[in-house]
């Protein structure tokens, strides 16, 4: 079943194509990865489906209904977007930036209700940050804040989770943490509600993408040229043609693993 829908977006910026005719499709139940080159038009496509800007052409679809631009209450409580940018501009507490991921659930005026701390905890944990609770977060490190930022998009318990380059400034233990997550997060979503789950998200670690993902999009110069399950988009031809650089494909202890040449 189709969550969220893309079709035949353009956006230009300073005159300059950035998305050309793209359509892209997040099923329920599936983690689907974001990859390309740097400035392959990543990012201005996650912004474009999380109804932050409004495309130029084409239609985004939610549940099969136009997209509101911005998003209204309703669409934040199904839908969250975890920005590449991480800073923290505020100096709260780890504890009071996630509570800030219950706002579509309480509105601005009120406290979190029992349901809303619950959520929060839960996220804190999820993500690894609960020890880090009553730390102000704009003392943290890079990482740390990263973890602090996904755990406040996890607190409005969202099902569709758009997520820009989550694991980029996380250690090895916290990228398969946080990899885990994202895939429990759509995979779980299969046995509860009837609608379901999913996350898509950008990626520049191939390797993730391979052990991770359930579909891969790949994008270059602002249109998809791959679309498909992680083995058949990230063949070694198509990720040298695309990236400008040798790419070897190979299997250690069953995982598929992805080195560029030198
Ligand atoms: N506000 C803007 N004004 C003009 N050009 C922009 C603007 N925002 C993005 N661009 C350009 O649009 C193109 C796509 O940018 P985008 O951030 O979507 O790429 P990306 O695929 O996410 O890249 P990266 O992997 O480097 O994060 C780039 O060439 C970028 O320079």
């Amino acid at each position: 079943m189709t969550l969220l829908e893309a079709h035949d977006i353009r956006l230009v910026l300073d005159g300059r194509p950035v998305l050309d005719g793209v359509s892209l499709s997040l099923r329920a139940g599936e983690v689907c990865g974001l990859i390309g080159p740097n400035g392959a038009g990543k990012s201005s496509l996650m912004r474009i489906l999380a109804g932050l800007r409004r495309p130029d052409g084409g239609t985004v679809t939610l549940d099969g209904r136009p997209l509101p631009t911005p998003p209204d209450g309703a669409t934040a409580r199904r839908l969250a977007y975890l920005a590449q940018d991480r800073d923290i501009h505020w100096p709260l507490t780890v504890a009071a930036v996630v509570a800030l991921g219950r706002l579509p659930h309480r509105g601005p005026f009120r406290d979190n209700g029992a349901r809303d701390s619950a959520a929060v905890e839960r996220a804190l944990t999820a993500a690894d940050c609960a020890h880090l609770r009553d730390r102000v977060a704009t003392t943290l490190s890079g990482g740390e804040r990263a973890r602090v930022l996904l755990a406040r998009v996890l607190a409005g318990e969202p099902d569709i989770l758009l997520a820009d380059e989550p694991a980029a400034s996380l250690d090895p233990l916290h990228q398969v943490q946080v990899m885990a997550l994202l895939r429990r997060l759509a995979h779980d979503g299969r046995k509860g509600g009837s609608d379901g789950r999913a996350v898509l998200t950008v990626l520049h670690d191939l390797n993730a993408a391979a052990a991770w993902c359930d579909r891969v999009v790949m994008l270059h110069a602002g249109r998809v040229v791959a679309d498909g399950p992680p083995h058949a988009v990230l063949e070694p031809d198509l990720l040298r043609t695309i990236y400008g650089v040798g790419i070897a494909r190979g299997m250690v202890d069953g995982q598929p693993v992805f080195v560029p040449k030198r």
